[in-house]
Formats: structure tokens, C-alpha cells, sequence
């Protein structure tokens, strides 16, 4: 599956509605942007907004950054703009907010197709991501992870909306969240797809932020939603494998293949248990790592 062999730690959101903030998000070297028409847009400067979406997307060169359009929801009366604009921008990818059914999928990937179509773009070339913030996207999140298997690149949880339709309260902690971002991790898994984690807020609390990423990290998150440039460091930061976690799968797979050579099953690797099933996430975490630029070796 092309669409999700990229890294895609950070997801950096840029107020389509201020030039300044568009122009050169790239410098903070983001995995992605998203150029944002929704809730950061006022209501009055939609189509302002649009237009200056456009004009980015043809003019500014973001140097191997992917680049997505958050586009405004389904039962507005902007979308179809919206969709128009950015993939005759040549956008990367759609990301659509309030996510609630596969149908409202399958509705945003007819309109793109047609968008492709309009334009002269290569139909299926534009990816698609679905936000989800609501309980009734959460119980249908493996409906809308496998509601188009060629564009869904990914689904994302966006915390503000989903506390507000829940009547909760975000907590430090965290465990309003818990259920949520675990149905979505695994209706990700079993579509197949990758998962990104919600915007942190408090964007001056980096110790707080440090610890939400690693909580994300260590659930199976790909990525996280970010809204300031300082969160970028940190995140790629925290995603990244470490050095000992490299070193450990490195072990691993050294160790598991020369077991098979030798007849053997179980086995231990820096003092712990491992088998055939840690393969998997040894590789990964080199993948991972070879993707960062921080691993230059032959395992993978
Ligand atoms: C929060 C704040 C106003 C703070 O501004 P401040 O100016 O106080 O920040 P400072 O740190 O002082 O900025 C230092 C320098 O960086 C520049 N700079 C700042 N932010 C930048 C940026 N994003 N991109 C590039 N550049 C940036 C700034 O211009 C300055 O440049 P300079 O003057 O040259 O030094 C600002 O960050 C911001 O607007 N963030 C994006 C907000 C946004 O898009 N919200 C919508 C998406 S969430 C949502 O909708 C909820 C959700 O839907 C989520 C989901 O779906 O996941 C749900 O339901 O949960
Ligand atoms: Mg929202």
C-alpha cells in the first residue's frame, strides 16, 4: 500500500485565512501540513481563505512536505469549493472533519474523483483522510477506515469535538480519551491504514505535551496532530526509535535469524524473552528509524 510507506509524524495545521502562517511552514520541516478551511477559518473569511489556498498551493514550493487541505464538513455548503480548489491546487490529500458514516466518505471521494476529473489530475491520485469527533464516528470507525480502500490513507481523532459531543472534560490524564483512541488505533490496524492522534492545545506545556506523545507512541499511534511549529521538534523527537530501541531490534533480528539457522524457536535477546512474533516490530522500528535518516544499517 503506497499511501502509508512515508513517515507521517507530524501533522502541523496552518490557518489557510493568514498568508504569513501559510508561506513557509515548511522551514519547521513538518512531515505534513494541513492547510486548514475549517474551525481556524472565521465564517466570514471562507471564501477568501479558498482563494488564498489556491494561490499557496500553486505558488509556494513546500520542499517534499506533504501537503492536505482540511476541507470544510459534508453538510456545509463549502465543501464542493473546497474540494475544487485544492485539487486543482494539486493537493495531496482531503482531510475530512466530523467523519461519522462510510457513506459521507464515499460521498467526499466521488466529489474528488470529479475534482480530478475537472482538472485533468490522474483519478485516485488524491489521498484521504478521515478526522473522527463524535461517539457515532468512534463506533463506526472500521466502516469509515475501509470505506474506499485505494485513498483512505488514515483516520485521525480530534479531541475537541469528540469532549464536546461526549459532554467531557479533557483531562491531563487523559482517560476520557482512552476508549476512543483505542477503537480507532484498532480499526486502523484492521483496515490497514495509519492513525494520528489529536492537536495538544496547551502548546506552552512541553513537559505535558513530552508525555501525551509518549502515551500515543507507546498505544500504536503513526502521528500526531500539532498546531504550533514548537511541537514539531519534540514530536519527531519522541517518535523517533531510540538509540537503544534500535540497538535492540538490531539483536533481534540478528538473533532470531541465526536461531532459525540453528533449529530453534524461543530464545533471549538483552536479557528477555523473544520469538518469531517480536520479528515484526524489530522491523518496523528499523523501518521507522531508516525513514527518520538515524538508521544506516542492512536489516531492512
Ligand atoms: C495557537 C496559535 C493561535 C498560537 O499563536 P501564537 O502566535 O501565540 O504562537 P507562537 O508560539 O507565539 O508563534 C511563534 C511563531 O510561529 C508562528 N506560528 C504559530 N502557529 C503556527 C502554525 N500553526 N503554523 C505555522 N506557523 C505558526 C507564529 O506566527 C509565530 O511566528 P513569528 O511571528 O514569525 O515569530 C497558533 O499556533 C495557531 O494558529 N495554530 C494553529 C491553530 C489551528 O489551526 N487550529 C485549528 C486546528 S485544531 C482544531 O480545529 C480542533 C480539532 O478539530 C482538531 C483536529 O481535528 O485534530 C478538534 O476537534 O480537536
Ligand atoms: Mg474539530
Amino acid at each position: 500500500m503506497t499511501v502509508i510507506n512515508r513517515i507521517r509524524r507530524s501533522m502541523i495545521f496552518l490557518n489557510t485565512q493568514r498568508a504569513a502562517l501559510v508561506k513557509d511552514a515548511f522551514v519547521y520541516k513538518p512531515d505534513c501540513v494541513i492547510l486548514d478551511l475549517e474551525d481556524a477559518v472565521a465564517a466570514g473569511e471562507k471564501d477568501s481563505a479558498r482563494i488564498q489556498l489556491y494561490q499557496t498551493l500553486k505558488n509556494v514550493d513546500y520542499q517534499g512536505v506533504e501537503r492536505w487541505v482540511r476541507v470544510n464538513a459534508l453538510d456545509s455548503d463549502l465543501i464542493n469549493e473546497d474540494i475544487r480548489a485544492a485539487v486543482a491546487g494539486g493537493i495531496d490529500g482531503i482531510r475530512l472533519p466530523k467523519t461519522e458514516t462510510a457513506a459521507e466518505i464515499q460521498a467526499v471521494a466521488k466529489k474528488i474523483e470529479a475534482a480530478e476529473k475537472e482538472f485533468g489530475k490522474k483519478v485516485g491520485s488524491t489521498m484521504m483522510m478521515a478526522a473522527i469527533e463524535s461517539p457515532l464516528g468512534i463506533m463506526n470507525a472500521y466502516e469509515i477506515a475501509t470505506a474506499d480502500k485505494s485513498r483512505m490513507m488514515g483516520i485521525a481523532l480530534s479531541a475537541g469535538d469528540f469532549t464536546r459531543t461526549m459532554h467531557a472534560k479533557r483531562t491531563v490524564a487523559g482517560t476520557e480519551l482512552f476508549v476512543a483512541r483505542s477503537q480507532l488505533l484498532m480499526a486502523a490496524r484492521a483496515a490497514g491504514i495509519m492513525a494520528f492522534d489529536t492537536v495538544y492545545t496547551d502548546t506552552d506545556n512541553e513537559p505535558g505535551f513530552k508525555k501525551e506523545l509518549q502515551l500515543i507512541k507507546d498505544m500504536g499511534f503513526d502521528g500526531k496532530s500539532c498546531i504550533n511549529p514548537k511541537q514539531i521538534g519534540v514530536t519527531h523527537e519522541v517518535f523517533n526509535p531510540t538509540v537503544q530501541e534500535i540497538a535492540h531490534a538490531e539483536h533481534i533480528l540478528e538473533a532470531v535469524q541465526n536461531s532459525k539457522d540453528n533449529g530453534v524457536g524461543v530464545l533471549t535477546v538483552d536479557g528477555k524473552m523473544v520469538d518469531i512474533a517480536w520479528v515484526e516490530g524489530s522491523q518496523r522500528t528499523l523501518k521507522l528509524a531508516k525513514a527518520a535518516g538515524i538508521y544506516k544499517g542492512a536489516l531492512v
